[in-house]
């Protein structure tokens, strides 16, 4: 239920009626009431592939030359990444090479809290290696957690031709599928993205993997767009029921403006 108006009048409520309404949502209160974690992504891949150089050009606003100096992960280091209440979630950048038969790594409870496993292939070395480690750790981690998203990121496309980059991709694909499907796993999903530290692209890659773990992000959208259709100033008259609507999603996207801009 709403914290703030004691009975939601937005009803926007999960089945577990946890209340999503922005006022709950932005002042983090559906959290707190729910006691959930925040939603972990996991950095994995073969040593030097570029899973540190990611996150630091994306969280720490390191240039990508700068990456060229970092040193290799010998543990695994996690972050706390918090830009407003609803974006928020936990990376774990993961060392190179990870045993999954050595006892003290408890790899399941590591996947069962997982929202999403990013496995970074580097695009400019034999990838053969890459791909039978992605097979290995994504059915390993799906067996403990089939919710996991497995993300595959293609990575150090920049030296590569526009031809080379699609045809990459394509190979990469293929053999990552037909493992899958050698295994009999065909139902594990494997989202692929070409991405390199010295453009967009691996903002852009790293903002899909975000928002698939963000659950109020559709009713977020739909605040929207009920808004922008009750704004429509080509409408004479709003009825009163329009006109609760359009005060209720105005207060509500006002919030959420207010959060994430830290007014
Ligand atoms: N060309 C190019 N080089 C990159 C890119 N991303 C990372 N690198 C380089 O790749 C090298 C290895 O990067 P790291 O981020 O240390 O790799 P890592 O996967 O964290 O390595 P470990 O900690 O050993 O597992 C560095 O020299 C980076 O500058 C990229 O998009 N393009």
């Amino acid at each position: 239920m709403c914290v703030i108006t004691g009975g939601c009048l937005m009803r926007v409520y999960t089945p577990n009626l946890l209340c999503f309404c922005p006022c709950c949502v932005v002042l983090g209160f559906s959290d707190s009431l729910n006691g959930e974690v925040k939603p972990r992504i996991l950095l994995m891949g073969l040593r030097r592939s570029g899973k540190s150089s990611i996150q630091k050009v994306v969280f720490h606003k390191m240039s990508p030359n700068e990456t060229l100096f970092l040193e290799s992960t010998n543990k695994i280091c996690r972050e706390d990444v918090s830009s407003s209440s609803f974006v928020s979630f936990q990376i774990w950048d993961f060392p190179g090479q990870i045993d999954f038969f050595d006892p003290t790594f408890d790899y399941e409870m590591i996947f069962r809290g997982t929202g999403a496993l990013i496995f970074v292939i580097d695009s400019q070395d034999d990838y053969v290696e890459a791909l039978s480690r992605l097979h290995l750790t994504v059915t390993r981690a799906y067996k403990v957690n089939p919710d996991i998203n497995f993300e595959v990121f293609i990575h150090k496309v920049d030296g590569l031709s526009d031809d080379h980059k699609i045809e990459k991709q394509r190979d990469i694909h293929k053999r990552a599928n037909d493992d899958l499907a050698d295994a009999g796993l065909e139902q594990i999903h494997l989202s692929f993205y070409l991405t390199s530290i010295y453009d967009h692209s691996i903002f852009e890659a790293f903002s899909k993997v975000v928002q698939k773990l963000i659950p109020q992000l559709p009713t977020l959208e739909n605040l929207l767009n009920i808004f922008i259709s009750v704004s429509n100033p080509s409408a004479v008259a709003h009825s009163q029921a329009d006109t609760g609507t359009w005060r209720m999603c105005l207060a509500g996207l006002l919030t959420l403006l207010c959060a994430t801009d830290n007014c």
